[in-house]
């Protein structure tokens, strides 16, 4: 386990809420740079109320939190939350890809909305990002020509492209068969190799146990950290 010299994460006595209800409290953890984990937890245990609250969707409800080095706010729409989302990749069921644009002009708008200059260097960017999630020939389809693996690689290409230093991903597998969950697993295994820090949610303990990683668990309103805590992969639901 690596020391959390330069963290991603760092939560100390967070609350999670949704509205006035607290969801989960006194979480405390960090996420080193490069590091890989496991959010898990039943369903309505808080896990989505977390990563929305790491991408500061929620406000933090007590205590405090900083992720890639913005503190996170207690009032929603912080000023410095753009800043924050441009060193962030976000995987989450809600940002679905837009259907009436082709690939590249998916990944084009992001870059557009994130004030990225220069046609040249806009193309290039998507190339290298097709090609790292192995979609360097689609990126003139459009997403309704592309398989629901496929699509999962175009939401990750798309999350890569400001180079995050963190990518929050809520059920990256969720509606995929097993052989189509394991493949956009290693990618998430190769871009987290390649030094971006993961935390994703997940139900999928076939993928936990075929590639072990920190856990971290959503249980009675606490996060419970298999760094510090270890606990059987058989109890996590
Ligand atoms: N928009 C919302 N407004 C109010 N309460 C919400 C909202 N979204 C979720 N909640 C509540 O917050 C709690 C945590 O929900 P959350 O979606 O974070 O759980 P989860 O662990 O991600 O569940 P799942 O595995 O089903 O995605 C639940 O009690 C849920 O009903």
């Amino acid at each position: 386990m690596p020391t959390a010299t330069n963290p991603v994460i760092e939560l100390h006595d967070a609350y999670i809420m949704q509205d006035v209800n607290t969801v989960l409290q006194k979480v405390t953890f960090t996420l080193d740079k490069g590091e890989f984990a496991y959010l898990v937890g039943r369903t309505g245990s808080g896990k989505s109320s977390l990563l929305k609250t790491l991408y500061a969707d929620l406000a933090l409800g007590g205590g405090t939190g900083t992720v890639v080095g913005f503190p996170l706010p207690k009032l929603s729409s912080g000023s410095k939350v753009p800043f924050l989302r441009r060193k962030l990749g976000i995987i989450f069921q809600d940002f679905q890809l837009l259907f009436d644009r082709t690939v590249a002009e998916n990944l084009l708008f992001v870059l557009n909305a994130t004030g990225w200059n220069g046609k040249a260097r806009k193309q290039q960017r998507i190339s290298e990002v097709l090609m790292q999630v192995g979609l360097a020939n689609s990126a003139a389809k459009m997403p309704h020509q592309l398989s629901g693996g496929e699509q999962q690689r175009v939401v990750i290409a798309r999350a890569l492209l400001n180079e995050p230093l963190l990518l929050l991903a809520d059920e990256p597998t969720g509606n995929l068969d097993p052989d189509v969950a394991d493949s956009i697993m290693r990618l998430f295994v190769e871009i987290n190799n390649s030094g971006t820090a993961v935390l994703m949610a997940t139900h999928n303990y076939q993928i936990i146990q075929q590639y072990p990683k920190r856990v971290l668990k959503c249980e009675k309103g606490q996060l419970v950290d298999s760094a510090t805590t270890p606990f059987q992969l058989n109890s996590l639901n």
